[in-house]
């Protein structure tokens, strides 16, 4: 059988790793699909990256649309990122009926629903492992290893460059700006790095992935997000000394009064393995009712761990070249037409225990005045911490842990505590994740 013939669009990180590994293992990838898989188009604007990849003997252009337009391609592979013109990129190659693999998450999780009916619409496959967790199959997980479960929750480490700027803060000291410009140089970080430390890259991913654990339409707009940037090397400390790492995870878990779908810091025991998840790594828990806890670890980020979850979805789509679009794995594993309209709920209905850090007066009777306004709300209190005031300075920096409450108590006693004179400013507030 003639070899599939693919059209690549964008060569940077992701692009070059997938060139460098479907020529590298071409022979052994060509007996899983079936049939060999051919890069023979390539859209880049920046054609000396061919020579550099050994790609140059392949066509190139700088119009996109070349490629998208070209009827000789079976696959587009949207490796460029943003929302345009991706969007219209991966349209038109619907349209044209062509089997489209995407690495791009914000294009997915704001753009998905309407693509994948689009792809309906012609009996295509959008696939898209990439776009979550890098390396890791972990929607090919979620969609077809765990079918049987009713999944309960799943939590994740889901961008690499915040792992890692988290993980090189605690175990070398190193400077937030400083760190993420070394994520920036080693290809890990966003485009736009702010979508990597403010958390919104991981909630494009997190929507994603709580669409196909639950089976409701794709919700980014509605999913809380919370980044890294405000954690400090204090908060790192205090949390090692009550025995927990913070790590960033995206939360997605069935409630009684819906789904909550959350991005934000947290405090991990560290005894869980998921806690020394560490550097660029990822990793996904998975809680179904029948198999228990699972978890999915790997390279979240870089060129040829992302390439590998390319290459997968193009082998995949060789596969079900030859199938039955009716007999396709659903894009967001429940079939189109029956998703739930389960909500997803406000922040103020969830349940976590909390870790609270605030800058106190020296005074007698301050531990007295906060813990008046937490037991008012509710809240009781599981471990306690209170520093001597740092050297030339007169105010001491409390450090609390609360038992599992709800977020709207929290919030209104928050609110209390900033208007004590004898707390400064505002509460430092990190949730804390028990993961059990
Ligand atoms: N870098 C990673 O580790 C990683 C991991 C998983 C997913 N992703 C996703 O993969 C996608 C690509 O990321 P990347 O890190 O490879 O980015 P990148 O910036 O390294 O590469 C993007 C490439 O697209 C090219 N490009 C831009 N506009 C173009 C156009 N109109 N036509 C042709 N080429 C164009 C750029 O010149 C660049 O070479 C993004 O959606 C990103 O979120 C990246
Ligand atoms: N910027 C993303 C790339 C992988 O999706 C990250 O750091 O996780
Ligand atoms: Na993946």
């Amino acid at each position: 059988m003639k070899a599939v013939k693919v059209g690549l669009l964008g060569l940077g990180t992701v692009g070059g790793g997938t060139a460098t590994v479907l020529k590298r293992n071409a022979k052994e990838i060509a007996r899983r699909a079936g049939r060999g898989i051919e890069i023979d188009f390539i859209a880049t604007l920046e054609p000396e990256r061919a020579a550099e990849l050994g790609v140059e003997n392949i066509r190139l252009t700088k119009d996109a649309y070349e490629v998208v337009n070209d009827p000789d391609i079976d696959i587009v592979v949207e490796l460029i990122g943003g929302y345009s013109p991706a969007k219209e990129l991966v349209m038109q190659a619907l349209e044209n009926g062509k089997h489209v693999v995407t690495a791009n998450k914000a294009l997915i999780a704001i753009h998905g629903d309407e693509i994948f009916a689009k792809a309906q619409e012609k009996g295509l496959v959008v696939a898209f492992e990439p776009a979550v967790a890098g390396g890791i199959p972990i929607i090919k997980a979620l969609r077809e290893g765990l079918s049987a479960n009713s999944v309960e929750w799943l939590a994740g480490i889901i961008n690499g460059t915040g792992n890692f700027i988290l993980t090189e803060m605690r175990d070398k000291g190193r400077d937030f700006d400083d760190v993420l410009a070394e994520a920036q140089a080693l290809g890990y970080a966003e485009a736009d790095p702010t979508f990597d430390v403010e958390g919104i890259d991981a909630a494009h991913k997190l929507s994603i992935l709580s669409s196909i654990a639950f089976g409701i339409p794709l919700q980014f707009d509605k999913t809380y997000t919370e980044g890294i940037s405000k954690i400090t090397q204090e908060d790192v400390a205090y949390a090692e000394e009550l025995g927990y790492r913070i790590k960033h995870l995206g939360v997605a878990k069935r409630t009684d009064k819906g789904i909550e779908q959350r991005v934000h810091p947290t405090l991990i025991p560290e005894r869980r393995l998921i806690a020394n998840v560490d550097g660029v790594m990822n990793a996904v828990l998975v809680k179904g009712d029948a198999v228990g806890a699972t978890l999915y670890y790997g390279a979240g980020a870089g060129d040829e761990a992302t390439a590998s979850a390319v290459i997968a979805d193009i082998v995949d789509v060789t596969r079900a070249l030859t199938t039955d679009p009716e007999n396709r794995v659903p894009h967001l594993a429940f079939q189109p037409d029956a998703l739930s309209d389960t909500p997803v709920v406000g922040m103020d209905d969830i349940e976590t225990a909390y870790y609270l850090r605030m800058s106190a007066k020296n005074e007698a009777g301050v531990l007295a005045e906060v813990t008046r306004v937490l037991g008012q709300q509710g809240i009781s209190i599981e471990a306690f911490i209170q520093k001597e005031p740092r050297k030339g300075e007169t105010d001491v920096d409390i450090i609390l842990l609360t038992h599992v409450v709800n977020e709207g108590n929290m919030n209104s006693a928050l609110e209390q505590i900033a208007a004590l004179d004898v707390i400064n400013g505002e509460a430092t507030r990190i949730r804390v994740e028990s993961l059990s």
